[in-house]
């Protein structure tokens, strides 16, 4: 990057993300010469359909269908990756780090499942790969772990990372929204993924799970070795009946130290509507973090949609050609995913069945005498005490019962609510969820 020459960046994808960005360097362009010190300028993208019509024009661009052949290109000083999905994004943006090209990417598909061999690759060659817009949208967590943090000690996360599916949660519970029509204006406003699936079942928030807590423990806490459970059968009645009693419903992401090993889980849970994370509306997130030195501290904000996120794009943009510029390798954390100079290990992880929570059951029952008492003998059989349990409506067929457990390991509640599930006057069971923060 010769210093009198502007950065010419090659971005690989143009839509919510990828328009967003070009829209911000055309506006931003003197702050962001100013404060790097050098013009940046967009010079060439990659889209799968370079003809469809979009509310950014790709005028004056070199535009591509192959991500790769941009890479390649000698006029690209420096990668951002926005189109999203594993490959070609992961072997575009090795590419381009053998090349020698800082990398900027949004995309947590990637740095989840490839991370490790990525930032292995950024630290060997000296170059940046950056990720702050993968977790959290436009909320500063991955800068402020792998660095203000560096120092001290994380112990345990507790987060909302998906955008969607607390907008979702949001209009559900504020304006009696449905699921499908919530779920169609989040697409709308660009905060869901091209496959909104994988916000529904929380594989995205997994996704953003695995990095986040791979930096704060500082090891790879892999995606597949989390319990992973979505929105999918939280109906209108549970945001309901969450609400009478003082609960809202959320899709957390959790994870902790115990002993040496991590616990991990997304799903959906109910917190306390007084709890800081029951207050998180709309498309914002917020990440909690419990540290040794610090205590707790509260990262919030916006968490999907393109303009936030082409702030955190942009940002790391700035830091890398700062970086670059100043010829410093990757900082001394960036890239400490595996642990300098150590060959990575996956993390020891408790036990899924075996971590302890309390959860809420709700089932469909037949309104007949003794369904109580028939559904509360299983639980006591397997241990799982009741705590409080509800029923809604009466003669009608069939009513609700919800119950809410005290502390119970998940094995033992899952096998509950399958052995719930066999019994005749049973028609319906809801999905299990976690009750988080005092009642
Ligand atoms: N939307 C958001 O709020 C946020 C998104 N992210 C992440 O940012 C990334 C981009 O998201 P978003 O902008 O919403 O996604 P979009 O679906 O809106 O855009 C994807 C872009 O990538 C292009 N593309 C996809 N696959 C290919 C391919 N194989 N070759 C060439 N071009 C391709 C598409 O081309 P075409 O236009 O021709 O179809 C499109 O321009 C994802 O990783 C996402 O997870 C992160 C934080 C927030
Ligand atoms: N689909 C994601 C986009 C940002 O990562 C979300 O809704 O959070």
């Amino acid at each position: 990057m010769a210093s009198d020459q502007p950065i010419r960046l090659g971005m690989l994808g143009f839509g919510t993300v990828g328009q967003a960005v070009a829209r911000a360097l055309q506006r931003r362009a003197h702050e962001i010469a100013t404060r790097t010190g050098r013009a940046i300028v967009l010079h060439r993208v990659a889209v799968r359909e370079p003809a469809k019509p979009r509310p950014v024009a790709l005028d004056g661009l070199h535009v591509h269908r192959s991500p790769l052949e941009v890479v390649e290109q000698p006029d690209v000083d420096l990668l951002i990756e926005v189109m999203g999905g594993e490959e070609p994004a992961a072997s575009a943006i090795r590419r381009a780090l053998e090349l020698g090209k800082p990398v900027v990417t949004a995309n947590k598909v990637v740095m989840a499942r490839r991370g490790p061999e990525l930032l292995g690759m950024a630290r060997r060659r000296g170059v940046p790969l950056l990720f702050e817009a993968a977790v959290g949208g436009a909320v500063p967590i991955i800068r402020p772990v792998q660095e203000s943090l560096a120092s001290d000690r994380i112990l345990a996360l507790l987060g909302i990372v998906n955008g969607t599916t607390n907008f979702i949660l949001t209009e559900m519970t504020d304006a009696g929204a449905a699921f499908e029509a919530a779920l169609q204006e989040a697409q709308r406003r660009g905060y869901a993924e091209a496959d909104p699936s994988a916000d529904v079942s929380g594989l995205d928030a997994a996704c953003k799970l695995s990095v986040l807590a791979s930096l704060a423990f500082d090891r790879w806490v892999p995606l597949d070795r989390l319990d992973v459970r979505g929105l999918e059968g939280i109906t209108a009645r549970d945001v309901q009946y969450a609400g009478e009693l003082g609960l809202a419903v959320k899709l957390l992401a959790f994870s902790r130290l115990r002993d040496d090993a991590i616990e991990a889980w997304v799903g959906p849970a109910l917190l306390p509507r007084r709890h800081p994370l029951a207050q998180v509306r709309g498309v914002n997130n917020a990440i909690w973090l419990v540290t040794e030195a610090a205590g707790e501290l509260m990262f919030y904000g916006p968490g999907a949609g393109g303009d936030p996120t082409a702030a955190a794009v942009l940002g790391d943009v700035m830091d890398a050609v700062r970086r670059h510029a100043a010829r410093l390798p990757t900082d001394s954390r960036n890239g400490s995913w595996p642990v300098a100079g150590v060959e990575w290990e996956p993390a020891r992880m408790v036990e899924p069945g075996g971590a302890l929570a309390r959860f809420y059951l709700r089932l469909q029952v037949l309104d007949r005498p003794g369904v109580l008492a028939a559904t509360a003998d299983i639980f006591g059989r397997h241990g799982v005490s009741i705590e409080s349990v509800i029923q809604k409506g009466r003669g009608e067929d069939p009513v609700d019962l919800v119950f809410v457990t005290h502390e119970a390991p998940l094995a033992a509640v899952e096998r509950v609510a399958a052995q719930v599930r066999e019994l005749p006057v049973v028609a319906w069971t809801g999905p299990l969820v976690r009750v988080v923060g005092g009642a």
